[in-house]
């Protein structure tokens, strides 16, 4: 929507981030549109209190009351629906400004979790399609920590990942040369059926031909339930596993997690295993947001919207998700931020740790974790980070144990 009023930092300072207002007339015409329906909403009541039910006849008056109960919500619910949908604001990025303020080795790193819980449910393909669009994000390699949390344990999420990784080689180099968007193999692939224009087509088929030969393979191995006995997969890591792992019960299994030891790095994001992202810019513009010099310090997150595809074939009822990403989300930022929705969101370390917002504190942007060299050490470190041993005999423990995640059945 266009903006008609663009609020900004002062000084020199270019701001990184505009708040735009959608234009008045759509506004005035919005607000009309409300107001016509809320007259309609009092006019119902009115003629509910003007036309009580006959004394005596129950039926009728049951009929009554149902009736006014059933306007009395719709109406609440109007109003409140309405007083969300009052104000809506939209956000633009200057990417350009980050790119003349900022060079590339002044950026702040970034920490990306994927986590996934059930092979079944979430099958491996999907997993590793997920972390390899967000591997191929638009950004300094040396300065993006991808991590894989796998709640199940699965040895058969594991061996995906490592074979991913051998793609990554290939797919990543190719999404850079060639701006491919979405750079989820698997949507990509999905979406687009012949070379575009902008590819040399031979190299084209040859990435299409290595993403199938994975898939082929990775779906043979989840079929069969094992992985092959190579010498190659008696690698370190496929070992750990035994025939008493279960998914509920397993040791710390670390190759690649615990990011506090790792990367450490000032911003993380969290993306469910089945959603991938299908912006290939999208850490820039959750940075314009950080790092904008004047507002930046009061942002604790940024949620990106969740769109789904192919919830209904063709869509013919309207997304009802896409009235809450375009109307309602802004609609509530107009009252001063966006809520957490859960994935798509890149977080300040330290808010998530617990630091309270304090205007004088300024982030050290390009602070890292100290390396460690030894990896023996470093993965020692990590999985006394993630054993969930911290929590026995403690409240937090026993009511965990107890509750289930919401929505679902796991405990964890
Ligand atoms: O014990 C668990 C259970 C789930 N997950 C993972 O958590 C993610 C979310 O779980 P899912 O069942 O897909 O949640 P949904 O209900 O589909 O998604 C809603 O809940 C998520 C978690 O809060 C949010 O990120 C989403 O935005 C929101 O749409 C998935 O990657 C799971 O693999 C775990 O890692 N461990």
């Amino acid at each position: 929507m266009a903006g008609s009023s663009v609020s900004g930092g002062r000084g020199l300072w270019s701001p990184l981030f505009a708040t735009e207002k959608p234009n008045r007339m759509a506004v005035a015409a919005y607000r009309l549109f409300a107001g016509t329906v809320f007259a309609g909403v009092l006019l119902i009541w009115l003629y509910r209190v003007t036309h009580l039910p006959p004394r005596g006849g129950s039926v009728q008056r049951w009929a009554w009351l149902g009736m006014l109960a059933a306007e009395l919500w719709f109406g609440f619910y109007w109003v409140l629906t309405l007083s969300v949908r009052w104000s809506p604001v939209y956000r633009r990025t200057f990417k350009d400004r980050l790119a003349q303020s900022c060079n590339e080795d002044q950026l702040p790193s970034v920490d990306i979790f994927v986590c996934t819980a059930d092979p079944t449910a979430e099958p491996p393909m999907l997993v590793i399609s997920t972390v390899l669009s967000v591997m191929a994000y638009d950004y300094l390699p040396e300065k993006l920590n991808v991590y894989l949390s796998d709640d199940a344990g699965s040895v058969l999420t594991f061996y995906a990942l490592c074979e991913a990784s051998e793609l990554a080689k290939h797919w990543i180099p190719f999404c850079k040369k060639y701006k491919v968007e979405p750079r989820s193999p698997a949507a990509y692939f999905a979406k687009i059926a012949s070379p575009p224009d902008v590819c040399e087509p031979k190299e084209w088929f040859t990435m299409k031909e290595l993403y199938k030969d994975l898939a082929d393979r990775v779906d043979s191995v989840v079929n069969s339930g094992r992985i092959p006995e190579a010498p190659e997969y008696n690698l370190r890591g496929f070992s750990q596993w035994n025939e008493k792992i279960t998914s509920n019960d397993h040791p710390p299994i670390i190759q690649i997690r615990v990011s506090s030891v790792i990367s450490n790095s000032p911003i993380i994001m969290n993306v469910d295993c089945d959603m991938y992202s299908n912006n290939s810019e999208s850490i820039r513009d959750a940075l314009c947001f950080f790092l904008d010099k004047e507002r930046g310090q009061d942002i604790g997150f940024v949620q990106y919207p969740q769109y789904f595809e192919n919830v209904v074939h063709d869509d013919i009822y309207g997304n009802p998700i896409n009235i809450a990403n375009e109307l309602d989300h802004p609609c509530l930022d107009g009252w001063g931020g966006m809520c957490y929705y859960g994935t798509g969101c890149f977080h300040r370390r330290e808010a998530l740790c617990g630091r309270m917002y304090s205007p004088d504190y300024k982030e050290d942007w390009t602070r890292a974790v100290g390396r460690i060299e030894d990896v023996i050490e470093l993965e020692g470190m990590a999985k006394s980070h993630v054993t969930c041993t911290y929590e026995h005999n403690t409240l937090w423990g026993i009511e965990v144990l107890v509750s289930s995640y919401p929505g679902h059945e796991h405990v964890n």
